[in-house]
């Protein structure tokens, strides 16, 4: 039996619509993200349980990770003996979070793990970006990457083997609030507009550059200073109840920047200190989360996707 975690990770990271991404790992040592176990088995079935299974489609045809065994099957590992494929679905759908990439991530990785396919790291992000498109509006690589390799990625088609990390303060916490309710990614991208400015353009580039630059060279409190979102936010943040509010709200807590996590509705904040990042999710957990939401301090997850268990 292999049996594979999958953390939760943020898009964009404010600056790098599209192409910049962090895993999380809560600090108090909770594991938050999906889990694909695969087992043999006389013939090949699927099962998702967790507590978010019921919120995806009963039927296994339409569950993202049936489809990565059924692919993987046909096109990777066609002699692969029979396997029980087990997601345990413990992200919410539509949150924020990259909650498809991570059931695509943890059952690609599960699968090639067991059948022994030793498949390229290239190879593996590719078939991972190719199944989380299918869902999500557009193919873009900000959650498969930091989900798969850890830490901070700056992601895409354009970069040597698809990825770079990018390192960050290491005093630095991060606050990731789900209000509890969801919002679909291909809804929230269908609201950006289809083109940029000239203007627009140039300073995504130049804000993206340069905060990757400056993490690069350690100059971590300049990075923190342009750390700002004006691609996507401006347009998501109507459609996240509360969202407005809590921008307005903490940075006077010890927050140095609130910006939308992936499509949203998780928001998160960058801290520099413990305490801050307390009194942030303190603030959040009354004013911005519901029954169904939840918030973690979190630091970035350096070591992604990783087996639990082999038997
Ligand atoms: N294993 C899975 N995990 C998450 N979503 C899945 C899965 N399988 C199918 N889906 C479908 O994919 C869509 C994911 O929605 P999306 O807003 O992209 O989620 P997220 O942003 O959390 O990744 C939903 O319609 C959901 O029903
Ligand atoms: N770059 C994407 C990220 C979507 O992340 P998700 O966690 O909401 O799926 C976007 O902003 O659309």
């Amino acid at each position: 039996m292999i049996e594979v975690y999958a953390p939760a990770s943020i898009g964009n990271f404010a600056v790098g619509f599209d192409a910049l991404g962090a895993a999380l790992a809560p600090i108090d040592g909770s594991l938050l993200g999906d889990v694909a176990v695969v087992s043999a088995a006389a013939s090949d079935e699927f099962v998702c349980s967790g507590e978010y299974a019921h919120k995806l489609p009963s039927d296994a045809s339409e569950n993202l990770a049936y489809q990565c065994l059924v692919h993987f099957r046909a096109h990777v590992a066609p002699d692969m003996p029979s396997v029980k494929l087990e997601l345990k679905k413990n992200l919410p759908i539509g949150s924020g979070l990259g909650s498809s990439a991570c059931s695509v991530v943890a059952t690609f990785a599960a699968l090639d793990k067991f059948a022994q396919t030793n498949l390229s790291q290239v190879e593996l992000i590719e078939l991972m970006a190719d199944f989380e498109a299918i869902v999500s509006g557009g193919r873009h690589y900000d959650n498969i990457t930091p989900c798969y390799l850890g830490g901070l990625q700056l992601t895409g088609d354009l970069i040597p083997d698809k990825s770079i990390a990018l390192p960050v303060d290491e005093n630095w916490y991060y606050v990731a609030a789900f209000p509890g309710f969801s919002l679909n990614t291909a809804k929230a991208r269908s609201v950006l507009p289809k083109e940029l400015s000239m203007h627009a353009g140039v300073e995504f580039a130049q804000r993206l550059s340069a905060f990757s630059s400056l993490l690069l060279t350690q100059r971590f409190d300049d990075a923190l200073s342009i750390m700002q979102d004006d691609i996507a936010e401006p347009y998501r943040a109507p459609l996240i109840t509360g969202f407005s509010e809590a921008k307005a709200n903490l940075p006077a807590l010890g927050a140095e920047i609130v910006s939308i996590s992936g499509a949203g509705p998780t928001l998160f904040t960058v801290c520099k200190t413990l305490e801050a990042a307390e009194k942030c999710a303190q603030w959040l957990a009354q004013n911005y989360i519901n029954e169904q939401g939840f918030c973690h301090i979190c630091k970035l997850d350096n070591d992604g996707t990783r087996q639990l268990t082999v038997l």
